[in-house]
Order: structure tokens, then sequence, then C-alpha cells
């Protein structure tokens, strides 16, 4: 069957590398996110901008220290140093200390609330079309590259940088040309160093997050789709095909090592020729050669400290796809809608109604629903079938809320099925959908996911009505039968039940069931086909999507879909009196299935 949670048509969602044109870059949403938390960020900011100093001012304080005392002075003269050195040592130790312990405390907040959001959002988007391997990575790493962009970026960054500022505004104190060409060196290791890094490490970086993302679904099909690689004779290609993309992932990261390591030699070397241009202009100024050494040390250190910014910048390339995508998927400005008047009430029964619907997944692709209407009041049941590919999941999606239709309209109670709130319109409409999961747990649990706080007689009914209670019973642990990783220790046919169970349970008002008996024989199928209806309140609405065509006998209305377009509609009698699609389908599989119950024992 076609999973037809698709997006909201023409939507790529998140999965977009790059933030759309038009709305914020990624780092202004990480900033707008970082809001409530700017205090402590900039407060841990200004402490390791203290860290790194300190770390200056020990190396220029000690070498001082060094080069005066090989003149033999009184230690007097020392004492003042001699105390500064030990206390910048435990000074930037304790720095460093608070520093990290400032950052992190800000950003873990942060993350908290990102996670959060991320999860929300994915939550309310059940339209993402991202395979789980993709979204797993991106929850995990996605999130993780915010983190980095704080603690690792824009903290060190911005601490280089005012190090570096501060470090010439010293140097200009002892000698202004030996500042300026201190200046110089940490500009190119400040900025020129971090732009070059930027440029060799972006092409690579754009090839390599999209490659992790296919590696991590890769992993997941060949764990999850193991069986069946290895039925069809497939393995060895799905493993060539991950070989060679692992192969191109370590090519580009040795390469953006390679580069890596040129541009970190690169800043090695702008520190020695700094080192030298500095002294250079000091001995020219005809500055005191103690001080002479001062400035080389502090020369050295300084450009140490402002080449953080390479690091910070290989970082930032690194993290902008992931960026990209979390605010891609938190950068949206368009208000929850919130329920009108009148909306908030969806316990009871309720007037569903297509007017004139069109679903299009993708722009210029024929539609998969074109112009359907339907009226769904309260109490009515309705069947809609039709071929492979017709549209009858389609429809079920738009019903739940999980594809939008580009026309048209759905209402539920006359107002726009988008005016409810997510949250609360699987109160009202909701059931059996395409590929029901089965969660690993006991037969309980995952009925009780239908309705927390049934009662015993509750599950009993739905259960019953799903025709899955003999099983229960036969079982020794009962209720309390763990069902195993997608329900793996159940039968197709029992799990299919057991999903209908569920959905039986919930009992929304309008209860969608998509193909609620496949993987049943005729015989179960009628059977338990007839008690699910018999199972629902009167007062509920039931859309049933189904391929088989037996049992729809006492539905108020059938409508035959074919192409996206409804072809017939009418009851039962009628349409097995009429030519057409129905009457001939109809024909086919009651031959069929006569022909199967002769066979049967
Ligand atoms: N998520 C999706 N993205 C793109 N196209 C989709 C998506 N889901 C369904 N389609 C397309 O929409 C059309 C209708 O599919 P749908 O799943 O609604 O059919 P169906 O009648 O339920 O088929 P089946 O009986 O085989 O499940 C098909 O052409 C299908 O390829």
């Amino acid at each position: 069957m076609t999973t037809a949670n698709g997006p909201s048509p023409v939507d790529a969602g998140p999965a977009d590398d790059v933030a759309p044109a038009g709305r914020a870059t990624a780092e202004r949403v990480v900033l707008r996110l970082a809001r409530p938390y700017l205090g402590r960020l900039v407060g841990a900011g200004l402490l390791a901008a203290a860290t790194e100093f300190a770390g200056l001012a020990l190396m220029a304080t000690a070498t001082w220290l060094l080069m005066s005392a090989a003149g033999q002075p009184p230690l007097d003269r020392l004492t003042v140093a001699i105390v500064a050195v030990r206390a910048l040592a435990i000074s930037r130790g304790v720095l460093r200390y608070s520093e990290r312990l400032a950052g992190h405390d800000a950003v873990l907040r942060m993350i908290t609330d990102i996670r959060a959001r991320v999860f929300a959002t994915l939550a309310a988007r059940r339209s993402a079309v991202h395979r789980s391997g993709d979204v797993l990575s991106r929850l995990v790493s996605d999130v993780e590259a915010v983190q980095d962009l704080l603690l690792r970026v824009l903290v060190p960054g911005s601490a280089a940088a005012l190090v570096g500022v501060l470090a010439v505004g010293v140097a200009v104190l002892i000698s202004p040309p030996a500042a300026g060409a201190l200046a110089v060196g940490l500009l190119v290791a400040g900025v020129a160093l971090p732009a070059l890094a930027t440029k060799v490490t972006r092409r690579s970086a754009a090839e390599v997050a999209p490659l992790r993302g296919a590696l991590a679904t890769d992993a997941i099909d060949l764990t999850h789709g193991a069986a069946d690689l290895a039925a069809f004779g497939a393995t060895d290609v799905a493993l060539r095909s991950a070989e060679q993309r692992a192969r191109r992932l370590a090519q580009l990261e040795r390469r953006l090592a390679a580069t890596g390591f040129a541009v970190d030699a690169a800043g090695v070397l702008t520190a020695g020729l700094t080192a030298a241009a500095v002294v250079l202009a000091a001995l020219a100024a005809d500055v005191p050669g103690v001080l002479v050494g001062v400035l080389a040390v502090g020369a050295l250190a300084a450009v140490e400290v402002t080449l953080a910014l390479v690091a910070a910048a290989r970082q930032w390339t690194q993290l902008r796809p992931g960026l990209a995508r979390v605010a891609a998927l938190l950068d949206d400005d368009t208000p929850t809608p919130r329920p009108t008047d009148g909306v908030t009430d969806l316990v009871g029964p309720h007037d569903l109604r297509f007017v004139d619907v069109t679903v299009r997944y993708r722009a210029g692709a024929a539609p998969a629903l074109d112009d359907v209407s339907l009226d769904l009041p309260a109490g009515r049941r309705i069947a809609v079938v039709g071929p492979s590919g017709a549209g009858k999941s389609t429809l079920a999606a738009v019903l739940t809320g999980t594809v939008q239709p580009v026309s048209g309209r759905v209402t539920l109670d006359g107002q726009d099925l988008s005016a409810y709130p997510e949250e609360a319109l699987p109160r009202a409409v909701g059931g059996l959908l395409a590929e029901a999961y089965v969660f690993h747990a006991t037969v309980r649990e995952n009925l009780l996911l239908g309705r927390a706080g049934a009662g015993e007689d509750e599950l009993t009914a739905a259960t019953a009505a799903a025709g899955l209670l003999e099983w229960v019973h036969a079982q020794p642990a009962g209720w309390d039968t763990l069902v195993g990783e997608e329900g793996g220790q159940l039968s197709g046919g029992q799990r299919q039940r057991l999903a209908l169970a569920r959905a039986l349970l919930a009992a929304p008002p309008v209860l969608v069931l998509d193909e609620p008996t496949e993987g049943l024989d005729p015989t179960a199928a009628d059977a338990v086909l007839a008690s699910a209806l018999a199972a629902t309140p009167a007062d509920h609405s039931v859309l049933l999507i189904s391929h088989r065509l037996s049992g729809l006998e006492g539905l108020d209305e059938i409508v035959v879909l074919d192409g996206g377009r409804v072809i017939q509609r009418g009851r039962h009698a009628e349409l097995v009196a009429a030519d057409g699609w129905y009457r001939d389908q109809w024909l086919l599989q009651a031959a069929a299935e006569r022909g199967y119950l002769a066979l049967a024992p």
C-alpha cells in the first residue's frame, strides 16, 4: 500500500540543506533562539576572553621575569612579577573552569529548549517525508550543531577577537611600530586564514553532510531490510553501494584533513613571521631588550589565541548545513492556527465535508485527488474503493490533516480542518491509518495508546470486535503478552487486528479505517469488517478504505476513485447493477474468492 503521509503538496520541508531564500539566515535564527540566554552567553564570552588574556599576560610576564632575572637584579624588583605569574597561572585555570561552566550551562539550557521544539515541530508536522535514519541523525547531530555554533564558534571566536584587539592595545603602549606589525599578523591569523579555511572547507563540507545522512539511512536499510535484501539476493549490491558512499565520505574527510593541516601550517608560519616582524620593528624603534623579548613572546601567544578563529571558521562551515536544517524547521513564523470560536469542542458527532478537493504531491505531477467532493455527516458510513494508486490513502491523509489540498476545502462542522489545533484534531478524526505501527510493548499497552485509561470491558469489546480476543486469552501472559519490535512476534493478520482493535478503542467520532482487513483471509475479513462496523457507535461516521468489495452492502455510500477522480458513487446494490469498474471488480473478486473457498480445506 502506498503510504500517503506525504507533505503538504510541493513542500520540500526541512530537508533542504539551505534555508529558503527570503528567510532569516540560519545563524540569525539560532541567535534569536539564544536571546533568552544571551546574558549567560556574553558572560561566558567575557570569561573566555579573560582566560585567554590571562594566558597571554602569563607568557609576557614570565618572559619579562626570566629576562630580567638574567641580569641578577635585587629580588624585590622581581617580587611583583613572581606574584603576578602565580596569580595569572591560578586565575587562568579558575577562569577557564568558570567559562566552561557558564557556557555549558547556557548552551545546555538552550539545547533542551531547542530539542523540545524540534520534537514538537516534527511531531506536529505529521506530514514529514523524511526517512527515519535521516530524521534520527538530524535530531541528534543538527541540534548538536547549534550547541557547537555557540560553544566552539561564537564564544571562542569573539574571545579571540577581543584578546587580539587588547594585545595590540597593550603593544601600542610599548612600541607603536611593533603594535602595527602585530596588528598585521593578527589580521592574517584572525581574518585571512579563517576566510581561507572557510573557502577550502565549504565545498567538501557541503558534500559531507548529505553523505552522512545517506549513510545513516543505509545503516537503517541494511539492518531493518536485511531479511528482504537476503531474500532477493540483493545484500551484496546494497552493501556495495553503502561501501561506495562510505569510501567517498572517507575520501572527502581525508581531503578536508589535508587542507586543514595546510591551513594550520600557514598559521604556525604566520605566528613565527609576526614575532620576527614585531622584534625587527621594536629593535628599529630602540625598545629596551627585555621588552623586545616580551613583545616577541606576547606576539607568538597573541597569534596563537587568534588562530582559534581558524578552527571556529572551519567548524562553522561544517555546521552550516545542520544549522540551516534546524533553522528551516524552527523558523516558522506562521502562527499555529488557534481554534476559532466553537471549534474547541471535538467530542461528540461531527459533520465532515470534502468540497472539490484537489491534492498534488509534486508541482506538475498528476493530482493524487482531483476535484473530489464527499459528505460525511454524523452517523454516515462511506467506503472508498478503487484500483491501486487511485488516491484512497491520500483521501484518508487529507482527512487526518497530514496532507493539505492545493485547492478545495475540507471542513469539520463548517470550519476548515486547518482551523483546528493539530493536537485536537485526532480526538475527532482518526482510526486505523495506512501502515499502522505496532509498538514493542505488551498487547495492553498497544491498545491503551488508543484510549489511555480504558477499562477491561472496553479492551475486551474492542479486541473481540477485531477478532483478536481468543488469541489474547490463549496466550500465557494474556493482555501482558509482548508483541516484539514492530509487532514482529505476531502474524501479519494478528498485527492488523491489534491495530484495528486500537482504532476501535479510540473510537473517534469520525473513524477512518484504511484497509482494516488487509492480510486476513476472505472469511475472516468479512467477519472482522462486520464486527468492527457493529462495534462503532451509531452516531459516529465511518470512512472505510478498501480494495475488497465484500461486506459493503450495508454502507450508505460507496465512492469509486480512479486516478484521483470519482468515477462512480452509490450504494452497493446500485453499483453492482450498473456497468462499470465496481461491477467488473465485484464479479472478479467474487469468482476469485469462490475459488479460494472451494480450495480451502
Ligand atoms: N507521499 C507521497 N509522495 C508522492 N506521491 C505520493 C505519495 N503518496 C501517494 N502518492 C501518489 O499519489 C497517488 C495516490 O496514492 P494513494 O496512496 O492515495 O493510492 P491508494 O489508492 O491508496 O493506493 P493503494 O491501494 O495501492 O494503497 C499515487 O499515484 C501515488 O504514487
